[in-house]
């Protein structure tokens, strides 16, 4: 069953903005995809490289992201201030976060597990 939502995210908008936006930008994982579908304005998604340097995405409306359960993230708003976005589950919905470090969390071994099958070698991967 899918399950979605809107969050629209604006200062003024949303009760304890600055600090879901702490919350949001302070590095952690999930034990679900997360799936996002921009409808306004634009933000920033960063992840890790193989090396660990982030590597920052800029979504804006129109733009679909799905982050792999496991996967080190974190979130933050670009000048715009403002998006809106669809968030989509796979079943009952679930954002609980954990912040780094995580290294024994199933969902981060899974994620570390499918990463190596994918490259074909042992990664230290982020
Ligand atoms: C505003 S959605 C993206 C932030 C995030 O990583 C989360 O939902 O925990």
């Amino acid at each position: 069953m899918a399950i979605e939502d809107m969050l629209d995210l604006c200062p003024g908008n949303i009760t304890n903005f600055e600090e879901k936006l702490r919350n949001f930008y302070t590095e952690h994982i999930h034990a679900d995809e997360e799936i996002r579908y921009c409808l306004e304005g634009s933000a920033y998604f960063d992840v890790r490289d193989k090396d660990d340097r982030w590597i920052r995405i800029w979504i804006k409306a129109g733009d679909l992201i799905i982050l792999p359960a496991g996967i080190y993230h974190r979130f933050t708003l670009d000048t715009g201030n403002h998006i809106k976005l669809m968030r989509l589950f796979v079943g009952e919905p679930v954002w609980t976060a954990y912040n780094r470090p995580q290294e024994d969390h199933p969902a981060r071994k899974g994620y570390i597990k499918s990463v190596t099958e994918k490259v074909g070698v042992p990664l230290a991967a982020h």
